[in-house]
């Protein structure tokens, strides 16, 4: 479903809301909710949002799961990593205990083997049957999503959950859910707006099938739900 805002602002309140709905009504279900994080820009007025008394009160913290989408395989203090901007927006400001926490990186380890043994915590915190509650996901201008990226050979995954690569075009490692995890998830919500999105954005909901050269395709939920909030401006070519 795609859904259409005058602002960016309206988008990232409808967002806030939607975490929050999700949080109370997972942990009225089964007693946590698990959500995962997205990097880029256009999150950061979200989780800005969420730490605000408004919605730090209303949602119970020490109940939540944290996993990320993806990232950049960079120290977790680096400028680029994506934990780092959650932590500096977000997690630093709500009273989660950090054992609720798993960034997608550590020190020291090689990020393919990492990326196995993300996977294996996913299935030790959330089951083998692991489904994410909220997936939160952005849309780059060339219709990657999370770090699947146009052309690379993730985008074939079939079975890990979980899987890391050099991206030459960034010349750096990046390690990512694939898309046959990220589409257990119970809500995929995409986040994205500005005129720089709007090519991509037409041709990922309306063009051709063709998810090698608009990643974006390869969302399709198996039992959930898959949302976009946009901007008049990136649903201007729609
Ligand atoms: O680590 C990343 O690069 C992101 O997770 C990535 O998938 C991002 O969501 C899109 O590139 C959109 O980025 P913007 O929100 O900055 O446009």
């Amino acid at each position: 479903m795609l859904k259409i805002f005058p602002s960016q602002e309206e988008i990232l309140r409808k967002a806030a809301e939607i975490f929050s709905q999700s949080a109370k009504d997972a942990i009225k279900e089964k007693g946590y909710f698990s959500v995962s994080l997205t990097g880029g820009s256009s999150p950061k007025g979200l989780y800005q949002l969420l730490a605000t008394d408004e919605y730090k009160k209303q949602i119970d913290w020490s109940k939540i799961l944290v996993f990320w989408g993806d990232e950049r395989w960079v120290p977790l203090d680096h400028e680029l990593s994506n934990t780092k901007m959650a932590y500096e927006i977000l997690l630093n400001h709500v009273p989660i205990p950090q054992e609720n926490i798993f960034p997608m990186y550590k020190e020291g380890v090689k990020p393919e083997v990492y990326a196995a043994a993300y996977e294996t915590q996913l299935k030790e915190k959330l089951g083998d049957d692991a489904t994410i509650d909220l997936m939160l996901l952005g849309m780059g201008d060339d219709g990657h999503t999370a770090s699947l990226f146009p052309q690379t050979e993730v985008l074939n995954e079939e079975k890990a959950w979980v899987s890391a690569y050099y991206l030459n075009s960034q010349e750096m490692y990046r390690i990512t859910l694939t898309a046959p995890f990220i589409n257990r998830a119970k809500n995929i919500v995409v986040i994205t707006f500005g005129d720089a999105k709007a090519p991509a954005l037409k041709q990922v909901l309306k063009g051709e099938y063709d998810p090698a050269t608009y990643p974006s395709q390869l969302l399709d939920p198996v039992n959930g739900e898959l949302l976009y909030l946009v901007d008049q401006k990136a649903a201007k070519f729609l």
